[in-house]
């Protein structure tokens, strides 16, 4: 029996009631002030859910997404997509599917429910353009460098080793764009360490994607969907448990701070697979990495008679390649017919297994996630693989990619040597070198008025993390004095 098959009972079984609710993350003298009674009305008629999209979109973190890889790093194609396009794309499916999935949800509440379709589509959409806003500069293979700096380089073995908890070092080793997105909407922007962007707990709970810490042990990771990935730091521990306690989410046993993922980080997760299974393959053909036939055999399953599902694919392929109307349309035309087609049938597919397993989804017991439950889960799946094999590691990525790796270790070289040194001289009286203070200054003195290590480390993380691909290169030259 794994994990995630093991709830049983109506007792596991978490409730819509807590699992939408409009009450906000708030601070009173630095703590968390857990809701009582009803929430305030908002005062303007907006949705309490539709504020959370606009204090989302508003947020300079939002807004540096349009110089952060997607897939291709600085690209000079301004077609391909930047985090910012595929994010606005993801909230505009994850919209829809909160919309489709919130008109069943809605028809099942409890009368006097105030909740409404409109709220669910909001409270997906919210997520949904959070879901890559802690994505640090080049993507995934920033992640990876900045995980093996503070894995193997000099300064992390030999001075940080000893400074810092196990569970601090665990973050440090294990920063992951969606611990950071959390600390981001909840610490950074907007209020400071004070509940961040505010954001309503339905909104929270379905933006937390992975609902555990850095500590999980690599071999547990497998055995549930959620465990997947680290979802928040030590710094955010208390956010995380009043997330799960206001929503209601289930604990894991067996587990020190991870509960069973809210039902519509489902459909957040759908929205952002749909949206780069199809758009990726887009992006690859645009900039010559696939062919268009592969395009197409990829696409025309999906985007062509879904209903007939367990048909042959290849047939699917060549019956659309025979059709007149389609075959005088340009290569362009065709991609932006199967782009929307293919979107188009996925939400829908998506939606239907949101509903046929909504009793799994409030036990959080479905196996996988909603796509790999639909029919059109192999087809979906197809795409990724051709991605994976011919886009994601195509020879004009990988350069970049390699020499993102090189600027961000060279930035954690100078950022966290200053923080050790501002940390030193805080402790022990020591005289501050001159490049820690001028650091300090660029991050407006956030390293020396952290309590202490762990924290100037994790401002270190939030500055490098929160740059854009252009300005953490631009930065680089400038500290190895290629630019002045
Ligand atoms: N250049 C490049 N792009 C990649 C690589 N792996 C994934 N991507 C792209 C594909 C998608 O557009 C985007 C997200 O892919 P992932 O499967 O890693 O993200 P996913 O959303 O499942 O991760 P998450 O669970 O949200 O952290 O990043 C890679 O190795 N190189």
């Amino acid at each position: 029996m794994t994990l995630a098959s093991s709830a049983q009972g109506s007792g596991d079984k978490m409730r819509w009631e807590s699992l939408l609710s409009s009450h906000r993350l708030e601070f009173r003298d630095g703590k968390i002030r857990l809701p009582e009674g009803a929430p305030y009305p908002t005062p303007d008629g907006r949705s309490p859910f539709q504020i959370d999209v606009d204090r989302v979109i508003f947020s300079s973190s939002f807004r540096r997404l349009q110089n952060k890889t997607q897939v291709h790093p600085l690209s000079d194609n301004d077609h391909v997509h930047t985090r910012l396009t595929h994010t606005i794309e993801v909230g505009s499916v994850g919209q829809s599917l909160g919309l489709m999935a919130g008109a069943h949800i809605v028809a099942n509440l409890p009368q006097g429910s105030e909740t409404t379709v409109a709220d669910i589509g909001y409270m997906v959409q919210a997520a949904c353009l959070a879901h890559d806003i802690g994505n640090p500069p080049f993507g995934h293979s920033g992640e990876d460098a900045i995980n093996e700096w503070f894995t193997t380089s000099r300064i992390a073995k030999e001075e940080l080793t000893s400074r810092l908890t196990g569970p601090e070092l665990e973050d440090l080793r294990h920063f992951e764009g969606n611990a950071q997105g959390l600390r981001i909407i909840s610490q950074l922007e907007m209020k400071r360490f004070d509940g961040g962007l505010n954001l309503t707990y339905g909104t929270l709970g379905s933006f937390i994607k992975y609902p555990r810490n850095t500590s999980v042990p690599d071999a547990r990771r497998k055995e549930y969907t959620g465990l997947k990935k680290p979802g928040y730091y030590q710094a955010e521990r208390d956010i995380a448990f009043a997330i799960a306690r206001v929503c209601g989410l289930s604990p894991l046993d067996g587990f020190d701070g991870a509960w069973r993922r809210h039902p519509l980080v489902y459909l957040v997760e759908a929205a952002d697979d749909i949206c780069y299974s199809v758009v990726d393959l887009e992006d690859g053909w645009e900039l010559g990495c696939v062919s268009f036939e592969e395009v197409e055999r990829a696409l025309a399953p999906i985007a062509r008679h879904p209903e007939k599902y367990d048909g042959d694919a290849e047939q699917r392929w060549k019956d659309l390649r025979s059709e007149g109307w389609y075959a005088e349309k340009s290569e362009n035309d065709r991609i932006g017919f199967l782009r929307g087609k293919a979107i188009g049938n996925l939400v829908k597919a998506a939606v239907d297994a949101f509903v046929a397993n909504e009793d799994a989804l409030l036990c959080g017991t479905l196996e996988g996630d909603l796509l790999a439950n639909t029919p059109l889960g192999p087809h979906a799946k197809a795409c990724k693989k051709l991605a994976v094999e011919k886009i994601y590691n195509a020879p004009h990525v990988l350069p970049i990619e390699m020499a993102g790796f090189e600027v961000i270790n060279g930035l954690l070289d100078s950022f966290v040597r200053a923080a050790i040194d501002i940390d030193e001289h805080k402790n022990h009286g020591k005289r501050l070198p001159p490049q820690a203070d001028r650091i300090d200054k660029l991050l407006s003195g956030k390293l020396s008025e952290a309590p202490d290590l762990y924290s100037r480390l994790m401002r270190v993380m939030d500055y490098i993390s929160g740059m854009t691909d252009r300005y953490a290169v631009t930065l680089f030259r400038k500290l190895q004095g290629i630019t002045i």
